[in-house]
């Protein structure tokens, strides 16, 4: 007999693309799971959010999500729910209130620290605001050669902090995150672009990327962040 386990994967909707996620996340776990059942459920609350075994968080407007999230009283069991170690992925804005410092961000703009890395939002500029690539992300899920990717007002990673509380950061254009989490594993860059930028990182549990497959039609990317992070970390 097959028992079944019942997981809850939420994903932040106070602003953004919160229901493609979704959509993906249906698509890409409608077959093939005999010891898995998924819950995929939007989270505006802290009850919702205790109950995910994994968090998405969407693109959109990162500055608009922490105002939200801080008007809702969801930034604290955010910061909390980060330090649970359990798995979380950010897309584009998603990525960028992830991280521990921003380039370019807003004043009193909020950021998780989840990620030790540093971002610069709207790094690509006026001429190249949005464009699609298909990229090839085979060197970590496996055959996947020509995702098509799509960036949209897109952040990049600039930089992995080795070392969060030094001084050699400490820059008044660089928004810092607040929260006290220092995430232990090494920073992986998982994709860089053919001119060097940084578009994909993982740090133990968290996942950044600074594009959006949930715009795709594609569900791969989906089915590899359930298989690599949600399935295993139970
Ligand atoms: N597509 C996106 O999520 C854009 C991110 C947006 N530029 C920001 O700063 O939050």
């Amino acid at each position: 007999m097959t028992i079944t386990k019942k997981l809850t994967v939420g994903v932040l909707a106070l602003q953004g693309a919160f229901i493609e996620h979704i959509k993906h996340f249906e698509g890409a776990t409608k077959n093939g799971y005999s010891d898995f059942e998924f819950d995929f459920i939007e989270v505006r609350t802290e009850e919702q959010l205790d109950r995910c075994h994994g968090l998405v968080i969407p693109g959109g407007e990162s500055t608009s999500i922490s105002l939200i999230a801080q008007r809702t009283d969801l930034l604290g069991p955010l910061m909390h729910y980060v330090k649970s170690e359990r798995p979380i992925w950010g897309t584009c804005a998603g990525l960028i209130f992830l991280s521990t410092q921003v380039e370019n961000g807003r004043p009193g703009q909020q950021l998780l620290g989840g990620m030790n890395i540093q971002v610069k939002r709207n790094a690509f500029g006026r001429q190249l605001q949005s464009f699609q690539s298909d990229l090839d992300f085979s060197s970590f899920i496996p055959s996947v050669s020509d995702f098509p990717t799509i960036f949209i007002r897109a952040p990049v990673i600039t930089s992995v902090l080795s070392d969060i509380n030094g001084s050699e950061n400490v820059d008044n254009e660089i928004i810092h995150s607040k929260n006290d989490y220092e995430n232990k594993a090494p920073v992986q860059i998982l994709h860089q672009l053919d001119n060097g930028l940084i578009v994909a990182v993982r740090q133990g549990t968290k996942l950044g990327t600074s594009f959006h497959p949930e715009l795709s039609d594609d569900y791969r990317f989906h089915k590899w962040f359930i298989d690599e992070f949600i399935t295993k970390a139970v």
